[in-house]
């Protein structure tokens, strides 16, 4: 039976790359090929060579044409998600400089917070470009670099995000997405363009910068012929200009323009984000208020510390991630590398209420509490930015849909059930963000509109678990702990 077309979505995020072999017709999952990346530093540093990611996509692509079995003649397009936010310094080769300074890298704290005073405070920010600069943005990381690193920041030819880094590398474009643009501290929401000023500010040119594609889904070049032969797959088929990993996995959900709009979502990665889609331009110093990949608006709540936060605390007790029992008495704030919701970069790890009978099931349950209330209490800030009431029925009624990695997890899933008393809905297919990309490629193909695309694939469908009654105790108890400790936990 001959083949039908076939496109890649690729998920560069912090632990790994995945990509997904998908069908362009029905949206099928044919395979998922995968790498791990290695992140480096210690004392808030958070790093990765370019390059790792780059191999890392060769290796994904090679596994996903290998467990697929698609030849690789059928496949007609490919778009990159990435991590948010982090710096990638390039030489006027396209050479990394210096590893990349990631999205939870936290040494750029006191960068941000000059770069916040000399615009005239958070809300001048806000007003212009969605966001204040805390430390994961990437204007903050760019003055860490000029003032830590000059060597590398006067060698600069060229600044990338770590998706549009990999575009370039797939169709030799240097082309970005106005929802990835708008997590740098250097775009404007409100324009749609880069801010002149703003630039100026940070002593960046513009032609340093990558252009900014009309939407995530634009075809922004072809498949270069070295690229074709480093993955194995046809040349000159369509690279689209892809987008942020959240806003990815807001098209594979089909939230945006053609889609579901104000509905929440909570991503239960390395980072904890909550966020929607919506038509409102977000403007509160409480969120990031990004662009969406397709025209919308993505207002977005992120914690630095999740999956990878609890896991550790598992590792620490010598539990497995599902041997747990709910906290009791017992919070832990699980700020093993920062904090950058609430703005705590240089908070640490926090246990109270420990008693002799406290038990390791116990401790773990409590690091899950205390990641899950610290992202969910961004979540009616999320819902107040779409112009909603969060305390109307209609509106606290409305599912949460779940993904990231923690969503495969029992216990994230009943932790999350029960401290936000909504609905939630897993998706069945856990790789939303590459299968975001994937509809982002098959939109470069075809000039479809990508949230439709994925609509008609249902890539975001999956059980809707019903509510359960609301642990207002742990949330109240958490809530409590963390407000009272807030300025403490800082360094
Ligand atoms: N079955 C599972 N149960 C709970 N957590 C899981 C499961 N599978 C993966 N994870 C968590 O998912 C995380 C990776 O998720 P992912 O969304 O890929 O992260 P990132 O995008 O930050 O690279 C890991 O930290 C791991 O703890
Ligand atoms: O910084 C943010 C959002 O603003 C993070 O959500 C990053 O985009 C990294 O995501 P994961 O690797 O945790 O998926």
């Amino acid at each position: 039976m001959p083949h039908s077309q076939v496109v890649i979505g690729v998920d560069s995020s912090t632990q790994s790359t995945k990509a997904a072999f998908t069908d362009a017709a029905t949206g099928r999952l044919l395979a998922v090929g995968r790498a791990p990346h290695r992140v480096t530093g210690e004392a808030g540093a958070r790093e990765t060579d370019p390059e790792v990611w780059w191999q890392a996509l060769c290796e994904a692509v090679a596994m996903g044409l290998k467990e697929s079995g698609v030849p690789a003649s059928a496949v007609t397009g490919l778009a990159v998600a990435g991590q948010q936010h982090g710096l990638v310094v390039l030489d006027a080769a396209g050479k990394p400089l210096r590893p990349a300074l990631l999205w939870n890298d936290t040494r750029s704290a006191p960068q941000a917070a000059a770069l916040t005073e000399a615009l005239g405070g958070p809300d001048a920010w806000t007003a212009r470009t969605g966001s204040v600069p805390v430390a994961s943005m990437t204007a903050a990381k760019w003055q860490w670099l000029r003032e830590n690193d000059p060597a590398s920041a006067e060698a600069t030819a060229a600044v990338r995000l770590p998706h549009d880094f990999l575009t370039e590398r797939l169709a030799g474009t240097a082309a970005t997405d106005p929802g990835d643009a708008s997590g740098t501290c250097w775009y404007s929401t409100q324009t749609g363009a880069y801010d002149p000023q703003l630039l100026a500010l940070v002593g960046l040119d513009e032609s340093m910068l990558p252009t900014v594609a009309p939407t995530g889904a634009v075809r922004v070049g072809s498949l270069t012929a070295s690229a074709a032969e480093q993955l194995g797959l046809p040349a000159g088929i369509a690279v689209a200009a892809g987008t942020g990993d959240n806003m990815s996995a807001a098209v594979g959900l089909g939230l945006g323009g053609a889609g579901l709009l104000d509905h929440p979502v909570l991503s239960l990665g390395t980072s904890g984000t909550v966020f929607a889609a919506t038509r409102t331009r977000p403007a509160s110093a409480a969120l990031s208020g990004f662009a969406a990949a397709d025209g919308t608006f993505l207002p977005l709540g992120c914690t630095l510390n999740c999956t990878l936060a609890v896991d550790k605390v598992a590792e620490l007790l010598r539990l497995d991630r599902e041997d747990v029992a709910p906290g009791g008495e017992a919070v832990l704030l699980p700020y093993l590398d920062g904090e950058r919701t609430p703005d705590l970069p240089t908070a640490s790890g926090l246990l109270t209420g420990l008693r002799h009978d406290t038990t390791p099931q116990q401790l773990l349950g409590a690091a899950y509490e205390g990641a899950a209330v610290t992202v969910l209490r961004a979540l009616d800030e999320v819902l107040r930015a779409c112009g909603l009431d969060p305390a109307d029925p209609a509106v606290a009624g409305r599912p949460l849909r779940l993904v990231g990695g923690g969503a495969q997890g029992r216990t994230w899933v009943e932790t999350v059930r029960r401290l936000s008393g909504r609905p939630v809905i897993v998706p069945e297919s856990g790789e939303l963000v590459a299968l975001g990309a994937a509809a982002l490629a098959a939109s470069a193909a075809t000039d479809e509109d990508p949230v439709a695309i994925a609509a008609s694939w249902k890539t975001g469908d999956g059980p809707e678990l019903p509510p359960v009654a609301r642990d207002m105790e742990t949330w109240e108890r958490v809530g409590s702990v963390l407000d009272r400790a807030a300025p403490s936990l800082l360094s």
